[in-house]
Order: structure tokens, then sequence, then C-alpha cells
């Protein structure tokens, strides 16, 4: 039984826990943290025996807890992170790994200093069912080449203090890393272009975005970035091949028949999307902890990716110019 603590009980630190409590077999959260101390202690008053800590440093170094999920604000990421592998416990983070390249390099390091990895990022995109299946018939080569990518990535509002970068480092970061891993693709350069903006968007960020990339094969990536779009959550992904395109597909809805039309419902809210994608991403992480050791989900390396894109792309806004995306030599460890 692996003995998790959880840094951040907001919405998807609550839905985490839920998970891996009722959902995830092997494991127990046996405590949590939040900087708001009444947010934890709320969560761990619905759970038996979840120890409340008040900080995450305490959580991470209690020695009760062998693996640390981090579902705290974006700019604790990287710190949290640090601190769990100087502890040489795993760590899951989620999305993004960190607020800018620079750190997770910091944290490349310290990991490929242990020599194996502790680390998965919360990338769930590759446990959804509608994306494995799309890379499979990719990388099975029956539709030749893929040449290009059309997505869009849109929610229904944000919260007070969004801003224009997150539209890249928080919310198309998913796209950063869907799109190479179905490509199998790292890439050359990018540009975000600010286009006519949406009445729905009046605090102050630009809404709409697009992102634009290219591959250092060549292929073209454009996905429109719709943070406040007041009608759902609504992801959408095609892949242009030589000889056909595959497209992500929408989620399960009943379709209804009244009043002379044809409807059905549009979610809302990522953790419904993506509801399955997360129970199969955190039951993995758990059963390839207790298997082999190790995690083999999105790696550090990974969010090191999505994260020097995303820098280009925050660099290049106004330039009108594609700016280059350049890693570092990619470390043994992740190869
Ligand atoms: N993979 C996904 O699809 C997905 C979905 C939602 C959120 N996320 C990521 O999860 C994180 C949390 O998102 P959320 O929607 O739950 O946000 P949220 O605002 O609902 O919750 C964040 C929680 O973290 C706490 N917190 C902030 N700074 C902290 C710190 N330094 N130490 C401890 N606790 C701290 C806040 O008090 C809050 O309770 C974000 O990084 C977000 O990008 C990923
Ligand atoms: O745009 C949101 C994404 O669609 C979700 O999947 C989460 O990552 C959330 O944090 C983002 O704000």
């Amino acid at each position: 039984m692996l003995n998790i603590g959880v840094i951040g009980c907001g919405a998807i630190g609550r839905d985490h826990i839920r998970r891996l409590t009722d959902i995830v077999p092997g494991c127990q959260v046996v405590a949590c943290a939040d900087y708001f101390e009444e947010s934890a202690n709320k969560v761990a008053a619905q759970y038996e025996g979840m120890k409340v800590y008040k900080t995450g440093e305490e959580l991470i170094h209690a020695p009760e807890v062998q693996a640390v999920v981090i579902t705290s604000s974006d700019p604790s990421h990287a710190g949290y992170v640090l601190e769990a592998l100087k502890a040489g416990k795993f760590v899951f983070c989620e999305k993004p790994l960190a607020q800018n390249a620079g750190d997770c390099e910091k944290i490349i390091a310290a990991e490929t200093a242990h020599g194996r990895r502790l680390l998965q990022v919360g990338f769930m995109r590759r446990y959804d069912r509608g994306y494995a299946e799309m890379k499979r018939i990719i990388d099975s080569g029956e539709l030749g080449a893929p040449l290009m990518i059309h997505a869009c990535h849109r929610n229904v509002s944000q919260p007070d203090g969004f801003q224009t970068e997150m539209g890249v480092s928080n919310v198309a970061i998913h796209e950063l890393d869907i799109c190479r891993w179905l490509l199998g693709d790292e890439y050359e350069s990018a540009q975000v272009l600010k286009v006519r903006q949406s009445a729905c968007s009046t605090k102050g960020y630009d809404n709409p975005q697009i992102v634009l990339l290219e591959t250092k094969s060549g292929a073209r990536i454009d996905v429109e970035v719709q943070v406040a779009d007041a009608y759902g959550y609504d992801i959408q992904c095609q892949v242009v091949c030589e000889k056909g395109t595959v497209n992500l597909p929408d989620p399960y809805a009943v379709v209804k028949r009244a009043n002379a039309s044809r409807s059905f419902p549009i979610l809302t809210d990522w953790k419904d999307r993506f509801i399955e994608a997360y129970d199969i991403e955190l039951t993995h992480w758990v059963k390839t902890l207790e298997e082999k050791g190790e995690p083999d989900g999105p790696s550090a390396w990974d969010g090191y990716a999505a994260c020097v894109a995303a820098d280009a792309l925050n660099r290049s806004r106004g330039t009108g110019r594609f700016l280059p995306v350049e890693t570092m030599e990619k470390p043994e460890l992740y190869r």
C-alpha cells in the first residue's frame, strides 16, 4: 500500500484525493496540506486518519509519506518538486512542471543526480482513449506521414488573476505536450498571435490567441486558445496525414430529439471531460511504482520540452516572428 501526501486542496487536489481513495487500487492518501490550512482541514475531515501538515515542505519530509502529489497552484510546483526530489521521494506533479524552462532544468539536474526516475508530470491526455487511438493510427503508418495538426482548447471562463501568458503556460501547455507526443517529433519554432478579441473576455487578458508551431520534420500546428468562450469546455484535435486524417472524438453524449431538433449537451468542466484519463493516469502511476519501482509516464523531460515551447511562445507575443525552440541535450535517463 503506497502512502501518498497531497499538496494543494483546491479543485483538482480534492478530485485526485477522491480518486486515489475510491478508485485507484494499492494506495491511500495519508496526508494533505494547503497554503490555506482551512482548506486542508476541510478535506481531511472527510477522510479517516488523514493528517494535515501546515506546509508542503513538512508534508514532503513526513516519514509516513512515500509519494507526493502536487496539485497546488502553478508557481509553487517547481519548489515542491525539488524538495520532494531532495527527500528522495516519488512525486507526481500536475501540469505545468514549472513556470519556465530554467526551473525545469534544475529539476532535471536533481532527478538525474539520483540516476533513476522519481517524477511523473500530470499530462493526463496521454491516457485519454481518444488521443491514444489517434496515436496508434498515426504510429501504424497506414495514413502516411503526419503533416499538420489543427487543434482548439476552449474553456468557459477563467478565475480572477488570469493573465495572457497563462493562456500558453497553463492552458495550451496540454497541446504543447500532446502534439509532440502524437507526432513523435520536437518543436523547431513557435509564435503566438493575437486575433480579433472576443467580447466574452473583459478582464484584461488576450482571448482568443492562436498558437503556431513548426516541428523539426516540418509539420505545422495551429491551436486556437479560447479561455473564455461562454459556452463549454471544448477540446478538438485533428491530425492531417498524407493519406487521411484522425480526429479526437467528442465525449460520449446522448442525442435528444425534441421540439423539432436534435441536441446533445457539451461538457463545461475539465473534471468531467477527462475523468477517465485521470483515473487511468493515476492508476497506472501507482501500479508502475509498485511493479517497476519507478514511474514510466510523462517525465521531467516532457515537462521541460513543453515549458521550453511555452517560453518561446510567450516571448514571441507582439514580435510578429517565429522564435526558435531550443532545448538542452537530452540526458540518458529520458532516452
Ligand atoms: N491536468 C489537468 O487537466 C489539470 C486540471 C486542473 C488543474 N490542473 C493543475 O493543478 C493545479 C491546481 O489547479 P486547481 O484548478 O485545483 O486550482 P485551485 O485554485 O482550485 O487550487 C489550488 C490550491 O492550491 C493551494 N495553494 C496555492 N499555492 C500553494 C502553496 N504554495 N502551497 C500549498 N498550497 C497552495 C490553494 O490554496 C488552492 O487550494 C494547477 O497547477 C493546474 O494547472 C491540472
Ligand atoms: O485550461 C484548463 C485546462 O483545460 C485543464 O485541463 C486544466 O489544466 C486547467 O488547469 C486549465 O486552466
